[in-house]
């Protein structure tokens, strides 16, 4: 990404803000810049009422390089943002919203991984099969986020995700993606799969 994403990411946070999907100062949004480094939303800030001055640009290793207001902090998840970028160096931005969906679907699972319906939709995920048998990697939401970071990573390492998207129990949803654009249309995407668990789920349909 050669320009600066701030505007792109201003304007998927009030979108995502009146979709319910960042109330408060719900969520945080990044995106990377040509040397590596990356945009992020500064920690508490509204996120239907961002403007510019409301993001710090951090290195890959965390290091605050720019901050438009001396008090701005980098967001309290940004350890996950540089999990992200570290295990998918293709990854140009990284999205992660606060859903009642996303919350729910993650009490339907006991263990690490949440099963996702075989439903078209998989396609804008990258999933291009006939019933694809997919699970999203759902992690504990340790109050050390950085704790969470690293299962991230370790995890990562260790057996690559099937789709470009994480649950973190109780918390919400993580996607990553090779544009801005892309990354909000992955979030689009999770939630409308999130949606569909929980109707499903009211009708009985098991998959
Ligand atoms: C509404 S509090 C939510 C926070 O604890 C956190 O989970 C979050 O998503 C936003 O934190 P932030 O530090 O503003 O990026
Ligand atoms: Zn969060």
């Amino acid at each position: 990404m050669n320009t600066d994403p701030r505007e792109s990411l201003i304007e998927a946070s009030r979108q995502f803000y009146q979709l319910g999907w960042m109330a408060g100062t719900a969520g945080n949004l990044s995106a990377r810049v040509e040397d590596g480094s990356f945009w992020i939303t500064a920690s508490g800030k509204q996120k239907g009422k961002l403007a510019a001055d409301d993001f710090v640009r951090v290195s890959l290793t965390g290091e605050l390089l720019e901050t438009p207001k001396p008090e701005n902090k980098p967001s309290a998840e940004t350890s996950i943002h540089q999990a992200i970028y570290s295990c998918f160096p293709d990854a140009k931005a990284c999205y992660h919203v606060h859903s009642v969906e996303a919350k729910l679907v993650t009490n339907f699972v006991e263990g690490d991984q949440l099963p996702l319906p075989p439903i078209e939709m998989l396609k804008g995920l990258g999933v291009w099969e006939e019933n694809p048998q997919v699970f999203m990697p759902v992690f504990k939401n340790h109050l050390q986020v950085p704790k969470i970071a690293k299962e991230i990573s370790d995890r990562f390492h260790q057996e690559p995700p099937q789709v470009p998207a994480l649950l973190i129990r109780n918390h919400g949803v993580t996607v990553w993606a090779n544009s801005a654009a892309e990354a909000e249309n992955h979030v689009e995407l999770a939630e409308y799969i999130f949606r569909y668990i929980v109707a499903a789920r009211q009708v009985g349909i098991k998959f």
